[in-house]
This record gives C-alpha cells, structure tokens and sequence, in this order.
C-alpha cells in the first residue's frame, strides 16, 4: 500500500457504514485505508465475514487499539454507535487524528437535548465545542482544515437539505413544518433485532418512534440557523421494506405570497449552485429513492397546492451514502481542502 496518499482507519468496519466507507474509498484517488477495526472479530480476515470485499481487501481485522491506529492511519472514521463515538473520539484526537464521526453524539450543540432524545449522558461539552456539524452543502465551509467533523444523521440529511433553502427565504412558515419520513431497513445497521427481521418488514409499512426520534432536534437546530430563531418539527420516520433509500416527504404553509413550483426550483436551485449532489428536479418532476440508490446525490422536487396554500417538497437519498459514508468522504475532502466530489462520482445504480 502506498503511503503517498492519505492513511484512513475505519473502526466499525463490520457495520453497514463501516463496510460502505471500505468501498466508497477504495475508489477515491488520494485516500488508502490502512486499518479496518473492529471490537469483536479482530485477527479475522475481513473478506470473510464480507466476500464482496474479496479483491481489494486481503488483510485482517485490528482490534480497537488505539496505539496501533495512531501508528497507522492519519484521519479515522468512527462508523460506531452512539455512546462509543464519545469514548474513542478523545483518544485520537488528542493523538492529532483527523476524526469523523459518523454517530450522533456530536451532532447536538445542547447536551440537554442530546440527554433527552438520546436517553444517554452526552459527551464533554468542550469536545462537542469542537465537532463541525458537516452538512456539506450548508455548513460545508466550515469544514474546511478542521479536524474533528461530526456527520449528520440520515433523516437530518435528507430533510434539512429539502427544507434549509425555503425557511431561510421566508417562503416558508418555520412553525408549520411536517416531516414525514420513510427509510430503507439498513439504516437501523447490521445487528439482528425482532423489528429489522424478514417478516416483521416484508409486505409491510410502520411508523416507528414518533414524535421522540432523536434526528428531531438535530433538524430543528440546523432549521433554527435558517430562520435565525427556534424551529420545532413534526417528524414521523417509516419503515419500509426496502434496503437502501429514504424519502422525506415534507409539508409547509406559505404564510405570505405563494410560489410556484418553478419559483421553487429557481430558489433551490440558486442556493445549491456549485454543489453537485444536490440535483434539482424540474417543475412536475418528484424524485424516487430508485434514482438515488448506491450514489451521494440528494434529489428535491416540490408541488406548491393552489387550493391549500401549502408546497409539498421531497427528497431523497441513500442512506448509507449520503446519509452515511458518502457525506463522510464529502467532509474529508471538505477539511482537507479538496474537490468536494472527489472519490464520490457515482452514477446511481439503475434499476
Ligand atoms: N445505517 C445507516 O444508514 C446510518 C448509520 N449512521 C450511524 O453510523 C454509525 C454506524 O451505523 P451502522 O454501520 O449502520 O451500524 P452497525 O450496527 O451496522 O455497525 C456498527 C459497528 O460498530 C461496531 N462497534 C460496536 N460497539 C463497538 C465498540 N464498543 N467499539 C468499537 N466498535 C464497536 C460494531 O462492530 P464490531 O462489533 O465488529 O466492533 C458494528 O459493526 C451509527 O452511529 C449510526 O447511527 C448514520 C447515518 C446512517
Ligand atoms: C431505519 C432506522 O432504524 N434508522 C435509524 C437511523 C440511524 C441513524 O442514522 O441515526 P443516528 O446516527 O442518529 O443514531 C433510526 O431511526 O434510529
């Protein structure tokens, strides 16, 4: 392996996030992962839990050692859950390691918040100080040469995107808006659970966690930076039996002049000038997960309702991608002061 390029470690690499960050950054030109971490099964190949990773992948998996990590890598994804991303996190940085977290506790400003919706001690104020809440086509400037970045959630992703530009403008009434959510099954990971097995999800449709999902208050606060005052949200997360996607489906009042849907699109489509994985749609095109699966893409298409006065605005994303590992990689290239598309040019997979 050659150490020209940046050396990445993937702790969690026996996850969904983990197992996708080992094959989006494969192909990315200036990044070679040089340690694939795992809490439970290190000293075992990793081609043999995963077999698709069978080529590019012969070597075994290293335990959570700290030591080790700092010996090999200089920036480390933590593709952990949460409550462990507040443990490792310290450690590398104090060793001068880039970190990416792709868990939720760094997200939350307000340990308050973190506390209530994450029903677990938040982590030391002044690291969460530190934490850049890398929502790259919003907030991606100040991504640029920190170290320590803290993925949005993929909900937050999807919604924050579809809504930030029109609460910002004012088209949007900020205490209207309504959220209603469907993700594919691996977002809940890899682990076994009764809710996740074949037949709980198969041929069926369920809401799940309402209004107590802990990426609420991580919209709200991003929606709040929009509307330079606080925002609540009505947020329903589905579950659909599928394995990748998610769709926000999102509903708000216009409380002053109504757009239409074109204006919709000119705002959006001013707002994400220069970001090329937020695709537009144009008037009377709505976009479905299909169109972004395997890809970093987030679609947006709007319908504003002449009768009701309120716009419909959708959007969509992978959620190991964009949601995920995708966004990661975007953040790394962001602090590094790269091409944010670089490694991340995938077409979607069709059908
Ligand atoms: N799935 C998704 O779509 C998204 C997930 N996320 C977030 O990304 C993170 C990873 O998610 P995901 O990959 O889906 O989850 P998974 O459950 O699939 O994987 C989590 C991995 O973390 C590792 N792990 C567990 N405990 C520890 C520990 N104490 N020390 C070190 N490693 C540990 C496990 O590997 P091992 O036992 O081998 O150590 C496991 O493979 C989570 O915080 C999740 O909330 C964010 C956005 C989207
Ligand atoms: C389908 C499904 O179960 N999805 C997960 C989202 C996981 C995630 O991204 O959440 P954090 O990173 O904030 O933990 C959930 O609803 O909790």
């Amino acid at each position: 392996m050659s150490h020209s390029t940046l050396r990445a470690a993937i702790v969690g690499s026996t996850g969904y996030g983990g197992v996708e960050l080992i094959r989006l950054l494969h192909a990315h030109p200036n990044v070679t992962v040089t340690s694939v971490i795992s809490s439970s099964s290190a000293g075992a190949p990793i081609a043999e839990g995963f077999p698709h990773l069978t080529e590019i992948r012969t070597d075994t998996l290293d335990g959570v050692d700290p030591e080790l990590i700092r010996s090999k890598a200089d920036v480390v994804f933590l593709a952990t859950p949460h409550g462990v991303s507040m443990k490792l996190a310290p450690e590398f940085l104090a060793a001068g390691l880039k970190i990416i977290d792709l868990s939720g506790d760094f997200r939350l400003k307000d340990g308050e918040a973190y506390r209530k919706w994450y029903k677990h001690e938040p982590a030391e104020a002044a690291q969460v100080e530190q934490a850049v809440y890398g929502l790259c086509e919003v907030f991606g400037k100040e991504a640029a040469g920190r170290p320590f970045i803290s993925n949005p959630g993929c909900y937050a992703t999807a919604a924050i995107l579809g809504l930030f530009p029109a609460v910002e403008a004012g088209w949007i009434d900020s205490d209207s808006l309504i959220i209603d959510a469907k993700s594919g099954v691996s977002g809940a990971g890899r682990g076994l659970s009764l809710s996740a097995h074949f037949s709980e999800i198969n041929e069926n449709f369920k809401a799940y966690k309402l209004n107590k999902h802990q990426h609420t208050p991580e919209i709200e606060q991003a929606l709040a930076r929009a509307a330079g005052r606080p925002v609540t949200v009505t947020f329903t997360p589905h579950l659909v039996p599928m394995t990748r996607g998610i769709m926000c489906t999102m509903y708000a009042a216009q409380p002053g002049k109504r757009r239409s849907d074109a204006e919709f699109v000119e705002l959006y489509r001013k707002f994400y000038e220069g970001r090329s994985f937020v695709r537009v749609r144009h008037a009377g095109q709505w976009p479905a997960t299909k169109e972004v699966w395997g890809s970093n893409y987030c679609d947006i298409g709007f319908s504003n309702d002449e009768r009701t006065g309120r716009v419909t605005i959708i959007s969509v994303i992978d959620n190991l991608v964009k949601g995920a590992a995708g966004q990661a990689i975007q953040n790394l290239n962001l602090s590094m002061g790269w091409e944010e598309t670089l490694g991340l040019q995938f077409t979607p997979a069709y059908p």
